[in-house]
């Protein structure tokens, strides 16, 4: 028989066991407060509420770490160094991927299960979540209109107040577009970066030229693609949201005073880089050799 027992794994010698000293894994990351943050309201006790609670909170962290990485990539790119900047979107991207499947979780909690807590949420809901509004707001989504929310948190509402005011991670991109020499207009490079922003024709243009000939413009093309990447997993953390919402709640009202799956279903309109989209519809298709026209109907 071998020495080694497959049932049970010896320990060895060098294993640390005094924490009365050094410093230990819950100590570090503080697991005493993190794990004493769950605090379900229903009575009678609801045995689902706890995976709510945990959703959202996993969440909410993963938003901390997004909001860190896109500030790092903005102050980046506004010191050209759009390597490291692309280093920490690419980041972001496998977060997002991670929150994106993530909504499977709660796709478990069935509406009858959720209906036994919901009222005790009141007139919470996630349309406060500060995180949430400060990545639409870095990514370029501005919209005064959500601050009143925030009101009640002054520190939370200050935060917001500078983040609208702050060129958003698309505006670091144009800034730095137009360092390198594209042709981005001056009305859009020294817009009010508080407002919502709108495609501009200039900036379609200048990304053309960039689409038209990648291997000249790598740089510019693959930052180009990696911004339609964030947006992509944006919406589709966005429509998984809204399909969950809507097998849990069906078409009723929202806890936090919206009609609900109708108002969710507006945002998948929104774009945070309009003329990366634009300019798609710009580049013109490459004809194959030896074709002299016709309609494609032989
Ligand atoms: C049972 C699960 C959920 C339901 C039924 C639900 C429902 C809703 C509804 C109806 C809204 C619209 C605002 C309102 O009137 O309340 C909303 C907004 C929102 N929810 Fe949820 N939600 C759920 C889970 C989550 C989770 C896990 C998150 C993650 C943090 C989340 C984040 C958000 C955010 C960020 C908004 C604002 C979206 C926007 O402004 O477009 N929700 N939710
Ligand atoms: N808006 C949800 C409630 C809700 O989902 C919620 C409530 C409190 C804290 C976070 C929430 N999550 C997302 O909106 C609803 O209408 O059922």
């Amino acid at each position: 028989m071998s020495r080694h027992s497959r049932s049970r794994r010896d320990l060895e010698q060098g294993i640390e066991s005094d924490f009365g000293r050094n410093l230990s894994y819950g100590a570090y990351l503080d697991l005493p407060t993190l794990l004493s943050a769950q605090h379900p309201r229903a009575t009678p006790p609801q045995h689902d509420e706890l995976l709510f609670i945990i959703q959202h909170q996993t969440t909410e962290l993963w938003l901390r770490l997004v909001i860190h990485e896109l500030t790092s990539a903005c102050t980046l790119l506004g010191a050209d160094d759009h390597r490291q900047a692309l280093k920490r979107i690419a980041r972001v991207k496998h977060i997002q991927a991670s929150m994106t499947e993530q909504w499977s979780v709660l796709a478990t909690l069935t509406p009858s299960e959720y209906a036994r807590f919901r009222a005790f949420l009141a007139t919470g809901s996630g349309f406060q979540s500060w995180q949430y509004r400060a990545v639409e707001f870095m990514l370029g989504n501005k919209n005064a209109g959500m601050l009143p929310v925030f009101a009640h948190d002054e520190e939370q509402h200050a935060e917001l107040v500078r983040l609208l005011h702050r060129p958003s991670l698309y505006d670091e991109v144009l800034a730095w577009l137009a360092r390198r020499g594209h042709a981005i207009p001056a009305e859009v490079l020294e817009r009010d970066v508080s407002e919502p922003y709108h495609s501009h024709p200039g900036v379609v243009e200048a990304l053309g030229r960039v689409y038209a000939d990648p291997q000249r413009f790598w740089a510019e093309y693959e930052t180009a693609e990696e911004l339609v990447d964030l947006e992509d997993n944006f919406q589709v953390w966005r429509f998984r949201h809204l399909k969950t919402v809507e097998r849990i709640i069906g078409s009723k009202r929202g806890t936090g005073g919206s009609s609900g799956t109708p108002f969710l279903r507006r945002a998948l309109d929104l774009t945070f880089f309009p003329e990366l989209y634009d300019v798609r519809s710009a580049i013109q298709d490459v004809e194959p050799e030896g074709y002299h026209g016709g309609d494609g109907r032989g």
